[in-house]
């Protein structure tokens, strides 16, 4: 067994402070959280493409997609790798492969924030727990405040009326099983940092101009052009 006093941290010539400069931004962590369908990947993508036009850094790490490679459920993996490594690595939707799947994603994230990325994120992350140990991890390789919770506050009622891959009705036959919202929980932010309320008026790019404006007033974006440009 790996005796954790066997890896020693290896300090970096060029360090956070030294890459964010370059891109004359702060990195931060953006987290979008909410039930499926509610709305996260739209609004995060729309933000993107705002910050973008803004002549900003970013990465935008989306649930759908990272489980096509980094967090693969165990049929992705089975072939490449055998039947033991995927049933080892694996990743499904039981408390403890979200817990895993989060937590890789936290460190992804902390890793893209401190290379001074504006890193979004849009994962179900239905456990509080789960979002505070990422909290802690991206504070703790930066500063308080570098991790900015967004509650996509959508109703059931909505997500499951959109249904846009057909996910709550199977869950609702039973053909998946520990569907947020449905037949598994949803741990609602008690404190997040923007609330987007589930007002099925406000467009995606209402709800990510209303993040951006959110990113302004704490400083993290500026309206005029980064450093250099
Ligand atoms: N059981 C169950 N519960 C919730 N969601 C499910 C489930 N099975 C598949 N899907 C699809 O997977 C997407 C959620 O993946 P995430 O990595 O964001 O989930 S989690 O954060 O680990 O809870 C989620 O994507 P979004 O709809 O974009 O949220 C669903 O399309
Ligand atoms: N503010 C909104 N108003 C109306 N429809 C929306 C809004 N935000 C997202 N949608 C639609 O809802 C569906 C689910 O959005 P999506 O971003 O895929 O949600 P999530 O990533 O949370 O699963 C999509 O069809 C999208 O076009």
């Amino acid at each position: 067994m790996t005796n954790p006093s066997d890896i020693v941290w290896h300090e970096q010539t060029v360090d956070r402070a030294a890459r964010e400069a370059n891109l004359g931004q702060r990195g931060v962590v953006v987290w979008f959280t909410g039930l499926s369908g509610c709305g996260k990947s739209t609004v995060a993508n729309e933000l993107e493409h705002q910050l973008n036009q803004l002549g900003r850094a970013t990465i935008l790490l989306d649930g759908d997609n990272i489980r096509h490679g980094l967090c693969a459920p165990p049929s992705g993996l089975r072939d490449e790798h055998g039947e033991e490594f995927a049933d080892r690595f694996g990743l499904g939707f039981g408390a403890i492969d979200r817990e895993e799947n989060i937590r890789r994603i936290g460190s992804v994230a902390a890793l893209m924030a401190s290379a001074g990325l504006i890193t979004l994120t849009a994962f179900v992350s239905p456990y509080r727990k789960d979002r505070d140990r990422v909290r802690k991890i991206v504070e703790s390789s930066g500063a308080v405040g570098d991790f900015l919770e967004v509650f996509v506050d959508t109703p059931l009622e909505i997500c499951e009326a959109r249904d846009p891959k057909g996910l709550y009705k199977k869950a609702r036959a039973g053909e998946i099983k520990n569907f947020t919202g449905i037949s598994d929980p949803y741990e609602a932010p008690k404190q997040p940092e923007i609330h987007l309320a589930g007002n099925a008026e406000a467009t995606p790019r209402q709800q990510a101009a209303e993040v951006l404006a959110e990113l302004t007033r704490r400083g993290i974006v500026s309206v005029s052009a980064p450093q250099g440009q």
